[in-house]
């Protein structure tokens, strides 16, 4: 589903004459088969975000490929890829980005509005999501009236919404304790095997880790470790 190929990153610092050249990235490949849960793991300054970004479609790699099913997103313009983004990835963050001064259903139900769905559609489609998320009877909270593992339900409703077959996730339980990261994991869990969502997370956890099909270790830009879980 997703094939990363030889992608390297080298960021340029500095002034002209003076420059000095950080290789993010070494020769990264990856094959990820849809449904998999696959968790990146490595200590910080690894390169895990920048891989995130790259397969998002936020970077540019210096050189290599990223192949979503049979299309190559590496050609893609910042518009073209903004498209594609939109139906095809979503995302999840470890500060879950709600809106503050929406309720947790207006930020569930704002994609659908930027999509253009009807007004009966999107509340179709949001009470089942927020339903989906256990968290249905707290539809007219605000973010600030929510605990940090419900409004990483709100932001994970407010991505299944637009039913992207891949999610991508930086930190997703960094925030929580570790009781609230449990519920969490088994949500995504539940979304992976229910709907077949393909998750990709960027952690520093073993928790985290644990709930993954696969697990990938950078070490200094490269991989240094893939394991296949059964
Ligand atoms: N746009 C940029 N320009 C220059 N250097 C960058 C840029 N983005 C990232 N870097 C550098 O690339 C390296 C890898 O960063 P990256 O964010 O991918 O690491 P990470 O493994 O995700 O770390 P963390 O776990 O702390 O988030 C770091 O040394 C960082 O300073």
């Amino acid at each position: 589903m997703i094939e990363i190929n030889n992608i390297h990153q080298t960021f340029i610092l500095g002034k002209k004459q003076n420059e000095t050249h950080l290789h993010v990235l070494n020769d990264v490949s990856l094959s990820i088969k849809e449904g998999e849960i696959v968790a990146i793991t490595g200590k910080s300054g690894s390169g895990k975000s920048t891989l995130l970004n790259i397969i998002g479609g936020f970077m540019k790699p210096t050189s290599g490929t990223v192949h979503i099913g049979n299309t190559n997103v590496t050609t893609f313009s910042e518009g073209e890829f903004a498209d594609y983004r939109l139906q095809n990835i979503g995302f999840i963050f470890q500060n879950f980005q709600l809106i503050p001064s929406m309720t947790a259903f207006e930020n569930i139900e704002l994609p659908l509005v930027l999509k253009g769905l009807n007004e009966k559609e999107r509340k179709h489609i949001t009470e089942q999501t927020l339903q989906k998320v256990g968290l249905l009877d707290y539809k007219s909270h605000y973010p600030s009236e929510l605990s940090g593992g419900q409004q990483q339900r709100i932001s994970i409703a407010r991505t299944l919404v637009m039913e992207p077959p891949i999610i991508l996730a930086d930190e997703p339980t960094g925030s929580l304790d570790s009781e609230t990261e449990a519920d969490i994991l088994y949500l995504i869990k539940e979304l992976n095997q229910e709907l077949g969502i393909t998750f990709l997370i960027i952690t520093h956890d073993e928790e985290v880790a644990r709930v993954a099909t696969k697990q990938i270790h950078i070490h200094d830009g490269r991989i240094v470790k893939e394991e296949t879980i059964q």
